[in-house]
């Protein structure tokens, strides 16, 4: 979910069949018998009636935008079209007050907006897939600890639940992955689990694939790395190629995948000052110029000095180093991504 991203392509189409069919096989959530919301004040008592008419309660996790909730999170994920200045926050207060009041323990109500602001965004931008969610704009109660201990609700609108349905966000509704189900995983699965693992790297999971049986998570990683490091000097350089700039304008606009938004965020990327953010920018444009790829580095090994003085020292560095260099830290990313997808059982000395 870019910062996590819904990002699709044309409209969606899944009838409401279609749609309790797949959610009822592969997640464990239902869906609202509401297949006209618009997420707007219009229709609030609408979807506030149908609510208080529906029992929905399932252990979910959803990943959207920048944060995943955990299982016993409740989440609302609302939307909207915004007609009228302010009209989120009046229905989204009537909706919370109206659901707390009748059904749940307590709820969190995460309202999502697009980057041009609160009251911009639109269900038909949602369906065409061209906005990213990318802020928070803020919880009712504002008070985001007092969420923490919340009943295993979650209300998913239909459109949202179409993005996961269509692979276009993250669930992490599964558990992580235990070795024996990721060598049984048929191959079109096997790839939207790890396609992310090496940035838009579907690719190198469709090749990983041929190497199983995966006998231990160590195994897998290995399968990756030697794959990345048998590729000549070409698919190095394109594989570097796949990475957003650190701060750059992806990450500005919210555009990044679900996992380099983390490692942002993890690196201290996202509370950047305009100077530093400046120099990054700087940095990056004279590395691309001289290289012609990115300057890749994990950022989650590593805080934001320490990323700004790696750009400087490694731009003075010759174009071959810079491959491996790159590539190595491609790996290390890699293999991080890799151990938040599968349970190590590997028994601990
Ligand atoms: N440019 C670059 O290093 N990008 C990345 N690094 C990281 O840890 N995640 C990324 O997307």
């Amino acid at each position: 979910m870019s910062g996590g991203i819904l990002r699709g392509g044309g409209r969606l189409s899944l009838s409401d069949c279609e749609l309790r069919a797949s959610a009822a096989k592969s997640m464990r959530y239902e869906l609202l018998p509401c297949t006209d919301w618009r997420g707007c004040g219009r229709c609030a008592s609408d979807l506030a009636e149908k609510l208080r008419k529906t029992r929905v309660h399932k252990r979910i996790t959803v990943t959207l935008g920048n944060d995943s909730y955990s299982e016993s999170t409740v989440l609302v994920q609302t939307v909207s079209s915004g007609k009228a200045p302010g009209s989120c926050h009046s229905y989204l207060s009537n909706l919370f007050h109206v659901i707390l009041a009748d059904k749940c323990d307590a709820l969190l109500l995460r309202h999502l907006c697009s980057k041009f602001g609160h009251d911009r965004l639109s269900v038909v931008e949602l369906l065409t897939g061209t906005f990213t969610f990318v802020e928070l704009v803020g919880y009712i109660l504002n008070a985001r600890e007092s969420f923490l201990e919340l009943l295993s609700v979650v209300v998913v609108t239909r459109c949202v639940l179409e993005q996961i349905l269509r692979g276009h966000c993250t669930t992490m509704g599964k558990q992580k992955l235990e070795l024996a189900e990721v060598n049984s995983l048929p191959y079109e699965e096997f790839i939207k689990r790890f396609g992310g693992a090496v940035e838009h790297g579907a690719l190198v999971a469709g090749a990983v694939w041929s190497r199983r049986p995966f006998t231990s998570i160590d195994k897998l990683c290995a399968a990756f790395m030697d794959f990345l490091d048998k590729l000549p000097i070409e698919g190095k350089e394109g594989v570097i190629r796949l990475y957003p700039d650190l701060a750059g304008h992806l990450a500005h606009s919210g555009s990044l995948t679900a996992e380099s938004t983390q490692e942002h965020k993890a690196a201290g990327l996202d509370t950047l000052t305009s100077e530093e953010r400046a120099t990054m920018a700087e940095l990056n444009e004279r590395y691309k110029t001289k290289f012609g790829f990115p300057f890749v580095i994990c950022a989650r090994e590593n805080k934001k000095e320490a990323i700004i003085n790696g750009l400087e020292v490694r731009i003075g560095n010759h174009a071959s180093a810079e491959v491996e260099t790159g590539l190595g830290e491609v790996k290390k990313i890699c293999d991080l991504r890799l151990r938040d997808i599968v349970t190590d059982s590997t028994p601990k000395l």
